[in-house]
Parts: C-alpha cells; sequence; structure tokens
C-alpha cells in the first residue's frame, strides 16, 4: 500500500479486515518492521481515539511517533497556489509538507471539512496537498469528505460481531445542533457497498449523502421502518450536503431509543464517537449490553496497525 487516504488505495479489502484481525491475535509479532521509522501525526482538528489509537499502532510496530496540533502548535498554513501571502497564514503547505517529509516516513493528517464551500471541501485540498509535496507515504485521519480508518475499524467490528453471513446494516442520521462534517457517513457508506450486507441508509429529507457515496444503498425516510430486523444500527449525524453544512432539523424524534432498538433483530448500536449523550443516542441505548461502541473505539488500534503495516512493508 502506498497510502491510505480512501477504500481506492486498499487492493483487497476484505483480506486487510482478516489480516487486522489476525493482528489483533498477536500484536507485537511486526515490532522490528518499523524499527528506526517515524510517523508524524498531524492534526488540524482534535481527537481522542484516531490520536492514541494510530500512536499505539505505530508503537506496537517498533515505530517512534512525533505529534503536532497544527492549529495551535504551528504556523497557519496556506493551501492555495499562486496567492500573496499578506494575511495570517505564515507558511505555505508546499514547503511544510516537503520539510515534514524530510523528517518523518509516513506523515498521517487529520483536517475536517470547513462546511463553507461543498467544491472546496470535496476536492480534499489539504491531504491532496500533502500527498502532492510531502514525497512520502499519507494517512488520513479524517479529511474534509472521509475517515477510513474509522470505516476499516467498523468493518472489522461487524465481521467479529455478525451472526449471520448477511447482515442488514443501518446508517442512520441522529440530531444534534452543531454542523457537522459528512466524512464519517460517506466513508462508512463507501465501505459497506462493497461489504456482504444488506445496506440501508436512513436521514430525514434534505440529508441525502452525495451521490457518489450512497452508491446502491437503499435509502429510506422512516427511521423506523429501517429499523426493521437490522444486526447493527450505525449512528452519525452530519450536516446537509444539498443545502451545504446546513443544519435544517434537529427535531428529538430521530434520537436512538430503546422503543427503536426493539424493532431490530437484536442490533447492535454503534458509533464513531465522541456521541453526545441523550441528544443523539439515550442513555439507556448507550449502555445497554445491544452497544459495542467501546470494542469498536478499540479496534481503531487494529485498523491503524494494519494499515501501517502495509504502508512500511511496501517503503
Ligand atoms: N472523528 C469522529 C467524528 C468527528 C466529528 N465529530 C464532531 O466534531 C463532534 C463534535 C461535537 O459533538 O461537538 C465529525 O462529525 O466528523
Ligand atoms: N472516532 C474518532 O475518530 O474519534 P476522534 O475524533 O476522537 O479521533
Amino acid at each position: 500500500m502506498k497510502n491510505f487516504i480512501s477504500l481506492a488505495d486498499v487492493s483487497d479489502p476484505k483480506a486487510l479486515v482478516q489480516e487486522a484481525i489476525q493482528l489483533k491475535k498477536n500484536p507485537f509479532a511486526d515490532k522490528a518492521l518499523g524499527k528506526n521509522k517515524t510517523i508524524g501525526l498531524l492534526f488540524f482538528n482534535s481527537s481522542l481515539r484516531t490520536r492514541l489509537s494510530t500512536q499505539k499502532a505505530a508503537q506496537n510496530l517498533g515505530m517512534e511517533v512525533m505529534v503536532m496540533n497544527v492549529n495551535q502548535d504551528s504556523w497557519g498554513l496556506e493551501m492555495m497556489d499562486g496567492v500573496v501571502m499578506n494575511g495570517d497564514k505564515a507558511e505555505h503547505v508546499k514547503e511544510a509538507a516537503a520539510v515534514i517529509g524530510q523528517y518523518c516516513d509516513i506523515i498521517a493528517v487529520r483536517s475536517f471539512a470547513e462546511l463553507k464551500d461543498r467544491n472546496a471541501d470535496y476536492q480534499e485540498i489539504v491531504i491532496n496537498k500533502f500527498k502532492q509535496y510531502a514525497g512520502v507515504p499519507i494517512v488520513n485521519l479524517e479529511s474534509a469528505t472521509r475517515h477510513p480508518l474509522q470505516s476499516l475499524a467498523d468493518c472489522i467490528t461487524i465481521e467479529e460481531y455478525k451472526t449471520k453471513p448477511r447482515p442488514k446494516v443501518v446508517l442512520t442520521w441522529a440530531p444534534h445542533f452543531k454542523s457537522l462534517p459528512q466524512a464519517v457517513a460517506n466513508s462508512f457508506s463507501e465501505w459497506m457497498n462493497v461489504w456482504d450486507v444488506d445496506f440501508v441508509v436512513t436521514h430525514p429529507e434534505g440529508y441525502d449523502l452525495a451521490p457518489e457515496f450512497v452508491g446502491n444503498a437503499q435509502v429510506v425516510y422512516n427511521q423506523r421502518e429501517a429499523f426493521e430486523g437490522a444486526d447493527f444500527i450505525y449512528t452519525k449525524n452530519w450536516s446537509s450536503y444539498k443545502d451545504y453544512g446546513k443544519v435544517l432539523t434537529q427535531n428529538p424524534d430521530w434520537m436512538i431509543t430503546m422503543d427503536k432498538m426493539r424493532l431490530t433483530n437484536n442490533g447492535k448500536f454503534m458509533h464513531c464517537l465522541p456521541v453526545r449523550r441523550n441528544l443523539k443516542v439515550t442513555d439507556e441505548v448507550l449502555d445497554s449490553p445491544q452497544s459495542i461502541v467501546i470494542p469498536q473505539a478499540g479496534n481503531r488500534v487494529w485498523s491503524a496497525q494494519v494499515v501501517l503495516k502495509q504502508i512500511l512493508s511496501g517503503l
């Protein structure tokens, strides 16, 4: 593997998941692979899981890790070419990425959608500029439109918890007062489209994801209907793609409750976290045996480790 920016970088996603499940049984087997190799983790946004699980994965592979919160600790980075840099951005990504590439064998970047300009976000400017100028492999830690390390961990989790060869998986929108990116939902949908599942997406009208991410999913605007017989309920809030970045409704009727979970086939509750209790999902659901959010987050280590292992093997 050269880079891990989206599903397109993975030649065999199912084999990758099986390899991750094997790694989990023997986490330190490849400790020599990363010796004298350095990964730089660059964060333009907050993180708990991504930061710690990627660091842990790199350490399991024997790598050195450097972490930088770009917006707090470094110079403001200009992403646009050909501009007069007389504003608040002191350094161009052209130099910054190339310089970090002198210090690191792999660079991992988190940079969320700004949710102001749909074209700009969907062009994936930040991660693509790093790919263009760093000269070393790039790993996506959640970019404007995708969060593939999360989706890979989600696939590992579904493989571990499924009770039938072809489970029904439902991606459901849930209410939030803030305008949040579509990245997690897009990416999950992208991966579910190549998985052995019956995949349903449910959300209020106006929240349709970009068609290239919805793919062959069945879209249902009635949440209760969507939940019928589901084996997995994957919850996420996202802002509108069509009316870009807007919060069109905060309708509390879309919150995940035990009453709705009872419509499922003893369905497992999944969420990438962080999750706001009693806004998106009730305490009762999150604290029930049906919730698998903690092992799901635990799988972020194996998702990152299998990706770093494959990239290191190709250096
Ligand atoms: N990486 C996992 C999700 C990150 C981000 N969530 C958030 O920003 C939640 C913030 C809040 O609830 O205030 C998102 O939706 O893409
Ligand atoms: N799920 C996830 O990516 O969590 P963080 O935003 O805390 O990294």
